[in-house]
């Protein structure tokens, strides 16, 4: 109850308000005071000894939310519930009709730390990036154009994100992050995968997938020839 459950405004419309660049959205995802909460319960599992993962191979600073058990009460609801009705209508060429798992995370960069993002994909379909705040200067998102298009032929367009909004985009939407100048900047991640999408051709790799069992959601890739198994892909 604490997510903004109105998806109407989305679904009679043809999204023009919340068009920011070529398919990037935003929209409102929580409240601020859950930002905050969230944050702070990150800043206690980090100071904690539990052993921890990186997010990604990208950023040093931040927190796996599997890690905290986040996936089944918190992540998944919100996938299926907000998400994957908005994602269905935005992207339905991109497999925003079935997504069925993820990875969340949420990273954050500070003076000492992370200052910025490199030019990249995800490993997702459909990614939700949900700006949590603290107090910090610039550190502005750009998106450039789909990867397989050359950095020479692109250009850039920096996009505004308030606190306690998530901006939707194409996974292979190239993005980065620009330097933050002062403070903290914690932004939620969650990189949407469908199964029936990646299993044709994996998106970090781009070929057929060589797939390895791995625990949880994994890279969200599925084996069917017994249970369904979700697995990774080798060759990335
Ligand atoms: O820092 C950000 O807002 C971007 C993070 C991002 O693009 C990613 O983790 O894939
Ligand atoms: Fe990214």
């Amino acid at each position: 109850d604490q997510l903004l459950l109105t998806t109407e405004p989305l679904c009679s419309s043809p999204f023009a308000h919340l068009y920011l660049t070529p398919r990037v959205y935003h929209l409102p995802v929580f409240e601020k005071s859950f930002c905050e909460e969230l944050m702070e319960e990150m800043e206690h599992f980090e100071q904690s000894s539990t052993p921890k993962g990186r997010p990604n191979t990208m950023n040093h600073y931040g927190i796996l939310l599997n890690e905290l058990g986040f996936d089944e009460g918190f992540i998944t609801p919100l996938r299926e519930q907000y998400l994957q009705p908005i994602t269905s209508l935005l992207y339905p060429d991109c497999g925003g009709r079935c997504l069925d798992s993820h990875k969340a995370f949420v990273v954050k960069y500070d003076m000492n730390e992370d200052l910025d993002l490199s030019y990249h994909y995800d490993n997702a379909e459909v990614t939700l990036n949900v700006s949590l705040g603290k107090d910090f200067t610039e550190g502005n998102l750009y998106f450039g154009d789909m990867r397989q298009v050359s950095v020479s032929e692109t250009e850039c367009s920096e996009v505004e994100h308030r606190v306690t909004e998530g901006l939707l985009h194409r996974g292979q939407h190239m993005h980065g992050a620009l330097p933050i100048s002062s403070g903290q900047r914690w932004n939620l991640i969650i990189w949407m995968r469908a199964s029936q999408e990646r299993n044709k051709l994996c998106p970090m790799c781009n070929r057929k997938p060589s797939l390895e069992e791995g625990e949880g959601f994994a890279d969200g890739f599925t084996n069917h020839s017994k249970e369904p198994l979700h697995t990774s892909c080798v060759l990335t």
